[in-house]
């Protein structure tokens, strides 16, 4: 059976099924083994072993074609330039709505990707750290904006890759707290020469974050997007919403404890209310175009089940 499906042939994407992907899982003479599943067992992730043997399994061989000639064409690069840097990490960036499960895949990709066969050291950020403080937001009087473009400290998020594409050996990366709701002063990640780099936010793909005409995604060597349908998101966003109600908004240093005794339906109707208000605009405005711009697209069904994968033609 071919590949590209006949209507595709016009679009730069190439179109797979889940059962034309998993298939592809067996074409490396390496893969993950056998023993390395249990590694992945471990991860408490929703995920099941299926997701992760028939989609992310392919997807880490995928990136190890790509990572591999990222450093081969750094090694001659060095040469040609006649230059002794150091190795450079290949940054992958993840984009997708709010509560589509970009966070899932980011850490799922990172363990999958550490599992590889040379053992790559593999570091994880996400975007939220770079957040305006709520003191800032509320400053800005856009408080009621957390997500969209101008909330983000663009340039801030620009120098951190900028010095990761530099070899600087130490970066520090600032943390986000969801139970607080706000970016944390008194702690950091620090970040030190990784093989690979992923970078997860809803802003990572925006052209709208363009700092001296240099754009977020110029520093990444590979992007993939996280897409469903909106219809599925909103249901994962307010079962999230639930869900977290009922567990970390109990905590009294929750920003959201104020909802913490909201019934079902109330919380339903807040999550609902917050979802139309906020984060549907922001995936219409500047999520949803940011698209096409990714080098693969992971589309899941209603059960978070990857369905289809598109991959840019090369
Ligand atoms: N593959 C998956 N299978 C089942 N549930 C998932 C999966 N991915 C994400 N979820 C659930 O969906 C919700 C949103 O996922 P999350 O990774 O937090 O999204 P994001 O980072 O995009 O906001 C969470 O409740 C998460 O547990
Ligand atoms: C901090 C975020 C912008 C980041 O989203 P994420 O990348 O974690 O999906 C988002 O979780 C958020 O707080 N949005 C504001 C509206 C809301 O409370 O859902």
């Amino acid at each position: 059976m071919p590949l590209i499906s006949e209507h595709t042939f016009t679009s730069p994407f190439q179109n797979f099924t889940r059962e034309q992907w998993k298939r592809l899982n067996g074409q490396l003479s390496h893969s993950i083994q056998e023993k390395d599943l249990d590694q992945l067992h471990a991860l408490n992730e929703p995920l099941t072993m299926d997701e992760i043997e028939d989609i992310y399994i392919p997807l880490a061989h995928l990136l190890e074609v790509h990572i591999h000639n990222f450093q081969e064409l750094h090694s001659k690069s060095n040469v040609f330039f006649k230059r002794n840097h150091q190795k450079l990490p290949f940054i992958i960036g993840i984009a997708g709505s709010v509560a589509v499960g970009k966070s899932t895949t980011a850490r799922v990709l990172t363990k999958v990707l550490s599992l590889l066969p040379n053992k790559p050291k593999v570091e994880l950020v996400t975007t939220d750290g770079f957040l305006y403080p709520n003191k800032e937001l509320i400053k800005r009087n856009i408080l009621n904006r957390k997500g969209f473009p101008e909330s983000y400290d663009t340039k801030k998020l620009m120098q951190f890759l900028a010095d990761i594409k530099s070899g600087k050996s130490q970066v520090t990366v600032p943390l986000y707290s969801h139970l607080e709701y706000d970016v944390l002063s008194n702690e950091k990640l620090v970040i030190s020469q990784p093989d690979v780099l992923i970078v997860e936010g809803i802003n990572v793909l925006q052209v709208n974050s363009r700092k001296n005409g240099v754009f977020v995604s110029d520093f990444f060597d590979y992007s993939i997007y996280v897409d469903a349908d909106e219809k599925n998101i909103v249901k994962w966003y307010i079962d999230r919403f639930e869900s977290l109600r009922a567990t970390a908004f109990q905590n009294s240093a929750s920003y959201f404890h104020k909802y913490a005794n909201l019934s079902e339906e109330e919380s339903f109707e807040m999550a609902k209310h917050i979802w139309n208000e906020i984060n549907k605009p922001n995936l219409h405005e500047n999520i949803l175009p940011t698209r096409y711009r990714a080098d693969l697209i992971l589309k899941k069904g209603s059960e978070h089940f990857i369905k289809r994968v598109k991959v840019r033609k090369i």
